[in-house]
């Protein structure tokens, strides 16, 4: 049980539900993957706790890599621009790559992996993402493997911040639009 907090108008998913989540995603990968060793991209900052839930998960090899991008700014609207602050190291050409995020919300910054990925060579790729805002999208973007559907609000916590903090919540909370409006 959570206990009612001021900084949320509704909790979405405890950690149990996002675990339980993972699992399902982590045997659908070991599924999907069974003659590869998939490069798994993680999404810095917000899709690290999602992917350390995720990797416990998954059975066959796997490699693991990082890139930092980011269009928020801490805030809650997307600036519509996305930055590549930090990129991965791997060399993803003719590899299966797996995108691992928080959230597809206007779907830009998915976007813009898909292409630079497949600018790299990479086999395949596919996302792996713990929180899709369809209601969101701006543009056409699809993931592969979703934990949870949620709606036009704007989340925060297990990763995922309002203005940089509460990413370390255990749970996934609609932030009270009071905080912000
Ligand atoms: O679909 P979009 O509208 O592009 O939003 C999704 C992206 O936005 C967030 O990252 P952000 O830029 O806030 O960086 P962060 O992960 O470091 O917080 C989130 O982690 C996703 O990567
Ligand atoms: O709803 C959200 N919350 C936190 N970060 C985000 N980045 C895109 N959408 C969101």
């Amino acid at each position: 049980m959570i206990d009612i907090d001021p900084r949320f108008s509704k909790i979405l998913h405890s950690h149990e539900e996002i675990e339980s989540a993972a699992k399902k995603i982590g045997a659908e990968i070991d599924h999907d993957y069974a003659d590869s060793i998939p490069i798994l991209v993680v999404v810095l900052k917000g899709a690290v706790m999602w992917a350390g839930d995720l990797f416990k998960n998954i059975s066959i090899d796997v490699e693991m890599d990082f890139i930092d991008i980011a269009s928020y700014n801490g805030g809650v609207a997307s600036s519509n621009k996305i930055l590549l602050k930090t990129d991965m190291t791997t060399d993803v050409k003719g590899r299966d790559v797996i995108i691992v995020e928080d959230i597809v919300d206007t779907g830009l910054s998915l976007q813009y992996l898909e292409s630079l990925l497949a600018s790299r060579g990479a086999k395949s790729v596919k996302t792996a993402t713990m929180l899709n805002k369809e209601k969101g999208h701006k543009i056409a973007v699809k993931a592969d493997y979703v934990g949870f559907e949620i709606d036009n609000e704007f989340v925060a916590g297990y990763g995922l911040d309002y203005q940089e903090i509460w990413r370390n919540l255990p749970f996934i909370g609609v932030v009270n639009p009071n905080i912000y409006s």
